[in-house]
């Protein structure tokens, strides 16, 4: 069936998170890998939120960066105003409590950050000549707390970055073939894309919250999808389902939660959906979070797929770069 009537069937409201079983993500057997397309197609279209199990990163890996978060937010004040990400092209480094707002009529999103992007694992090997990791709109290489402050960090914290990016890569062409695409098809439009990854430090909310400033606001997010991991044992995340109400998605032992964005909501002319979320954590405890955000090169322009098009449901978004998507939304966001 033709996507768009696909969506029309599917258009109803979701009450859960469904979970979805990669232990077929390298198959080469093409069945396997429709059966699981079809299912991250059904999960795209009805709620824009899944989880993954059997996902392929090490459990130590996660540990190892949890550990390195909780050591990187415990570091005094003035130690992680060093790597201020204002002081920083492009928003990369440290945003504390309240810098940043994602739902434009909150008052600032009550978590502290550390935030960056692409960068080699064997930074041997990187070719002075290429200057990939550095080009585009969001140009600016990373930024990391010193080594005396926090030795291992940088390392530790790669090594789940570098797991997480593959896994987002092996993802890339199951999207493709749920929407009917070559798996090819996302190829060239990620050579150089940022993947950029956030540490997240949510403190505990207690008493009469104003919900105007919780962990992190009402919004949507910016790229094609986004690999988030949470921490088990805190319910935070909740999801918007079409009647507004919030859906909890709570943490699931053993698997990440995968999110569209904007970018795919707007390549397929909302088929896929770009779903609302925000977290609160009235936990009592403090809360982590680690969420990875895969976009398109900047230079890409995000048009509908003609499969996505049809009388009866026009083109909804005027045509722009995902630069300066994500661009205009980052400023809007540390602007207020
Ligand atoms: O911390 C979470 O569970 C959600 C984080 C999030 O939605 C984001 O950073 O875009
Ligand atoms: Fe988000």
């Amino acid at each position: 069936m033709s996507l768009v009537g696909t969506a029309q069937l599917l258009d109803q409201d979701f009450q859960d998170v469904p979970v979805i079983d990669l232990q077929n993500i390298s198959s080469t057997d093409p069945i396997r890998r429709r059966k699981l397309a079809d299912e991250i197609r059904d999960a795209c279209i009805r709620v824009g939120f899944f989880y993954v199990k059997n996902h392929g990163i090490p459990e130590d890996v996660i540990n190892a960066v949890l550990e390195e978060a909780k050591s990187f937010f415990a570091l005094p004040l003035e130690k992680k105003m060093e790597i201020e990400h204002r002081k920083t092209p492009n928003f990369k480094g440290y945003s504390p409590l309240l810098s940043g707002n994602n739902d434009p009529n909150g008052g600032g999103d009550l978590q502290e950050g550390f935030e960056f992007g692409w960068e080699s694992p064997d930074q041997s090997k990187v070719d002075p000549e290429d200057d990939s990791s550095t080009s585009g709109v969001m140009a600016g290489a990373n930024v990391w707390p010193s080594e005396d402050y926090i030795p291992g960090f940088r390392e530790r914290v790669l090594r789940y970055y570098h797991a997480a990016v593959n896994l987002g890569k092996m993802m890339f062409p199951l999207f493709a073939l749920a929407l009917d695409l070559p798996e090819a098809f996302f190829d060239d439009k990620t050579q150089h894309s940022a993947a950029l990854m956030k540490l997240l430090h949510y403190p505990p909310q207690t008493g009469p919250i104003d919900e105007r400033v919780i962990g992190i606001g009402a919004h949507t997010d910016w790229e094609c999808f986004t690999i988030l991991w949470q921490e088990p044992g805190i319910q935070a995340l909740q999801v918007l389902n079409s009647e507004k109400k919030w859906i909890n998605a709570p943490p699931i032992p053993g698997t990440l939660v995968i999110n569209l964005g904007d970018q795919f909501a707007r390549w397929t002319n909302d088929i896929f959906k770009s779903t609302v979320h925000r977290a609160i954590n009235r936990s009592g405890v403090r809360r982590y979070s680690i969420p990875l955000f895969f976009g398109t090169d900047y230079n890409v322009k995000l048009e509908p797929m003609l499969s996505c098009i049809s009388p009866e449901r026009p083109p909804k978004y005027e045509v722009i770069t995902a630069g300066e998507y994500v661009k205009g939304k980052l400023q809007a966001t540390y602007s207020h």
